[in-house]
């Protein structure tokens, strides 16, 4: 199968309202890795139209230099998602975000209509990437044959304030109701090769409960976090940010392996634990997250 991971970090991305100018403009200084610019549920029904010009605008006018650009589009389904594509796939931005995606059909339907836009204006297939947001009991179950429908998905979320009231349940802040759902996203992601992020944390008065949070889906495999405030910026990024103990244990690894692959020895211990090749592999990743260069080392 292709290697899809991606090289590059996406610790945060940082959703901004699609209606609020003064947002949208300062949205790439804080330090965010991505920008989420959202014509979908930040965005009331009657503002609809006006946010799409306006992100429309960003997207050619404001420079988001040093950050990845997503737009949410609305569902294919109501009545703006349509023209939502209509008018930003023409515009590039580095990836279009689809929300509350639950069938083959939709996501078939969906990827045919950015293809007959892009088809329409002279633009590449492989260009812009496709993030899916998995955001129901039935997206849920279908998660693995949505991500693998189409190699411009590059990464799934999941979108847990909808997926808690599709599951009629009040989402606590341990996260129970949505932990099965998060880990089946994992998985489909991993098995898919591709990027996995975790939804929003609400409550952005709560640094300590972001930090678990973060804490935890970094255990679980994610590749990063939904943001809804410059202020989760740094507890997020830091949390996925390898420490220099984890720096200089990884890179005491892969010297061993460098020393010992010479020799052609496969398994070996480094301060008294195995190392094979997955444990090598990881440590690699911890170096690549810290921007080290293996030959640097
Ligand atoms: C939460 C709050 C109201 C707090 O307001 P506050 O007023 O207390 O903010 P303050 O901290 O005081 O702001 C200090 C300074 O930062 C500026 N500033 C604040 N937020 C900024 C920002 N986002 N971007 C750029 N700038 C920002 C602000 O303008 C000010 O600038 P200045 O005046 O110059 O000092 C505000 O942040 C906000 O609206 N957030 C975005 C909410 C949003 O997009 N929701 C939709 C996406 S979730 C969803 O749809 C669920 C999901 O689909 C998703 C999934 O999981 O993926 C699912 O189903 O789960
Ligand atoms: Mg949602």
């Amino acid at each position: 199968m292709e290697q899809k991971i991606r090289t590059f970090k996406r610790r945060t991305m940082l959703y901004i309202p699609g209606n609020n100018p003064a947002m949208l403009q300062q949205g790439s200084v804080y330090g965010a890795d991505g920008v989420l610019l959202d014509l979908e549920d930040a965005v009331a029904l009657n503002q609809k139209d006006a946010a799409r010009i306006l992100v429309s605008h960003m997207l050619q006018y404001v420079s988001y230099e040093g950050c990845e650009v997503t737009v949410r589009v609305n569902h294919i389904d109501t009545p703006f998602g349509e023209e939502d594509l209509k008018q930003i796939v023409p515009l590039q931005p580095d990836a279009i975000r689809l929300p509350k995606v639950e069938t083959i059909d939709e996501i078939s339907r969906i990827i045919q209509l950015v293809e007959d836009i892009e088809n329409a204006h002279e633009l590449p297939h492989d260009k812009m990437k496709i993030h899916v947001m998995i955001e129901t009991a039935l997206g849920v179950q279908n998660v693995y044959d949505i991500a693998n429908y189409s190699s411009r998905i590059d990464a799934i979320s999941i979108g847990g304030q909808d997926l808690a009231a599709d599951m009629q349940l009040v989402k606590t802040n341990d996260g129970i109701g949505i932990d099965y759902a998060r880990k089946q996203i994992v998985m489909a992601a991993k098995a898919c090769k591709i990027d996995v992020f975790d939804t929003v944390y609400v409550d952005v008065e709560n640094e300590e409960g972001l930090r678990e949070e973060a804490e935890y889906i970094k255990k679980l495999g994610f590749t990063g976090k939904a943001i809804i405030n410059p202020r989760q910026i740094e507890i997020v990024n830091e949390v996925f940010t390898p420490t220099e103990k984890e720096i200089r244990k990884a890179a005491k690894i892969v010297k061993a392996f460098e020393r010992n692959k010479k020799e052609g020895i496969g398994v070996f211990a480094v301060d008294g634990k195995m190392v094979d090749a997955p444990v090598v592999q990881r440590a690699l990743r911890v170096l690549e997250m810290a921007d080290i260069d293996v030959a640097d080392i």
